[in-house]
């Protein structure tokens, strides 16, 4: 897992490490780590024309230090002071010393733009200078490769959220460890490709992160493993209690999600069984969940109505000491509060996964700007571990830990690709792992299965169901373990 701290914690850790080192040490270390990967960007320094959008704080401070760097390698480099009053002194001095030069607009020819407009110390926006500048360094025939410096100026560091004009970077090198805002919500897009430079802060952090961001090694390892003693009985097996006479769609879905997950057998109980079984002949259907057999976990919502039936499946449902998915319709059903004992009586885990829609009805508000947060709060309200559904989504548990999701892709956003995702998690529940570690896996997979049907075309629910297959197999090939997701 990689994490992510907040702004307030990254302080303290920098207050307590600047503490025993020498003045500057660790703007050095980061100039020095953001130099080095503007020179890879560039094809050849010499010569090159390098740009710095500089701000009032330390974030200009590492631009212009940077832009000294290259500026010895031989950089034609040129500082825009955004507030020059402000400007980190020593850092222009470095600059000037190395033939850097200040203008009060940005050249005509930019190789190179360095974002060192603001960095953790943001508030809102970008602020009408510095969206001049960067518009009038940008908006031209041929864009330069932006970098920015620890995040792209604009985004609000703690939440993910951009309230404003931003930079869109190509590169982001960040200092020391990821901000959430690296991770989350509309300002990770932003970010571009994150390179995390080392500055010796880690010891220094607290030990609990805002966020943790899963990569490939951890869901190769999350995932059940078959044993050469393996039935399909002891693989777990899921029931799946979604879809209806009007939606039989969302069955057939939700359950071709169940079959390509670790289960080794998928029930299905409900009014669109007849549909069920011509597309998948493998899964045993009934039309009750009271007849349905044993499982290890339900799936239960999408597509399944809210009438008085739904409302009696989801209620039986609930009195199982079986973990749950709590999907779409389940989630509506829960809105009156006519389940809230049910739910306040339960041991065994429960995941709500709900997009925006279906979070503010039940969470009385809509996630609001911090993601995080939001679905930290209805977790614990819920007892529940919550997948808030999006580009980032993020699984939140009661007891405070969230993870976001790094493969989600604009494919996804397709009708029925979340009742896909729903079958999937129950079928990872029904196989013994743990809520939030199912939950995190499922987007996962999800994720890359929507990135990997999206290579053959326009996409559509089922080709993402389809499409989970040759991902599992390349994670489940031997160098999975050891390779890192970008
Ligand atoms: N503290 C440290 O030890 C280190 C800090 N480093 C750098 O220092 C940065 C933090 O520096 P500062 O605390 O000086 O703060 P920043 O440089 O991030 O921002 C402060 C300045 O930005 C302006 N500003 C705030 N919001 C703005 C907006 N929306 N639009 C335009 N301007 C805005 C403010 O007027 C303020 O003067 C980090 O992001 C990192 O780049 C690195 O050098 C590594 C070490
Ligand atoms: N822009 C996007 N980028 C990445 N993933 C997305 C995006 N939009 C939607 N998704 C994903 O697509 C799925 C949609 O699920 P959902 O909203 O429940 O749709 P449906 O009910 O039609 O199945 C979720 O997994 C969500 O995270
Ligand atoms: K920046």
């Amino acid at each position: 897992m990689r994490p992510a701290w907040r702004v307030a914690d990254v302080r303290a850790a920098e207050e307590a490490l600047m503490a025993r080192l020498p003045e500057g040490t660790l703007m050095q270390r980061a100039a020095a780590g953001l130099a080095r990967r503007c020179a890879l960007l560039l094809e050849q320094v010499y010569g090159a024309h390098v740009t710095l959008l500089v701000g009032a704080g330390n974030n200009g401070g590492d631009a212009l230090y940077a832009g000294a760097i290259l500026a010895r390698r031989g950089a034609a480099v040129t500082a825009v002071l955004l507030d020059p009053a402000k400007a980190h002194e020593e850092g222009l001095q470095a600059l000037r010393q190395q033939g850097g030069r200040t203008a009060d607009n940005p050249p005509a020819t930019i190789d190179l733009l360095v974002d060192g407009i603001v960095g953790i110390g943001a508030k809102g926006g970008l602020r009408d200078a510095a969206a001049a500048a960067l518009h009038k360094a940008t908006d031209r025939g041929r864009r330069p490769t932006i970098v920015a410096v620890d995040v792209p100026s604009g985004v609000d560091v703690d939440t993910g959220d951009v309230p404003g004009k931003a930079v869109q970077a190509d590169v982001t090198v960040t200092f020391g460890c990821l901000k959430p805002a690296h991770v989350v919500g509309p300002a990770a897009p932003l970010a571009g490709e994150v390179e995390l430079v080392d500055i010796g802060l880690r010891p220094w952090l607290r030990a609990d992160p805002a966020v943790l961001v899963p990569d490939r090694a951890d869901i190769a390892e999350a995932l059940p493993k078959h044993r050469p003693t393996d039935e399909k009985y002891t693989r777990g097996v899921v029931g799946v209690a979604t879809g209806s006479k009007t939606y039989p769609g969302a069955a057939i879905l939700s359950t071709a999600g169940a079959l390509a997950g670790p289960t080794g057998m998928v029930r299905y109980a409900g009014t669109a069984r007849q549909y069920v079984l011509q597309a998948h002949p493998s899964v045993i259907a009934t039309d009750r969940i009271t007849d349905a057999g044993r499982v290890q976990a339900w799936v239960i919502g999408s597509g399944l109505g809210t009438d008085a039936a739904a409302a009696t499946a989801l209620r039986t449902v609930l009195a199982t000491s079986l973990p749950v998915v709590l999907d779409a319709d389940a989630l509506n059903l829960l809105v009156d509060g006519a389940m809230a004992d049910l739910m306040r009586g339960r041991n065994a885990p429960m995941v709500l996964t709900p997009h925006d829609r279906e979070f503010a009805r039940l969470a009385g508000e809509a996630p609001g700007p911090d993601r995080v947060a939001a679905a930290l709060k209805l977790a614990a309200h819920t007892n529940a571990v919550v997948l808030l559904k999006g580009d980032r989504t993020i699984v939140a548990t009661p007891s405070g830990t969230a993870y976001a999701n790094p493969t989600g892709s604009p494919a996804l956003a397709t009708g029925g690709t979340g009742d896909v995702l729903a079958g999937l998690l129950g079928s990872l529940l029904a196989g013994g792992l743990r809520p939030e570690v199912a939950a995190v896996t499922a987007a996962y997979l999800h994720g890359l299965a929507g990135r990997e049907a999206a290579r053959h075309g326009p996409v559509a629910a089922p080709d993402v169901a389809a499409a989970l297959r040759p991902v599992l197999a390349d994670l489940a090939s031997p160098d999975a373990a050891a390779a890192t997701h970008k």
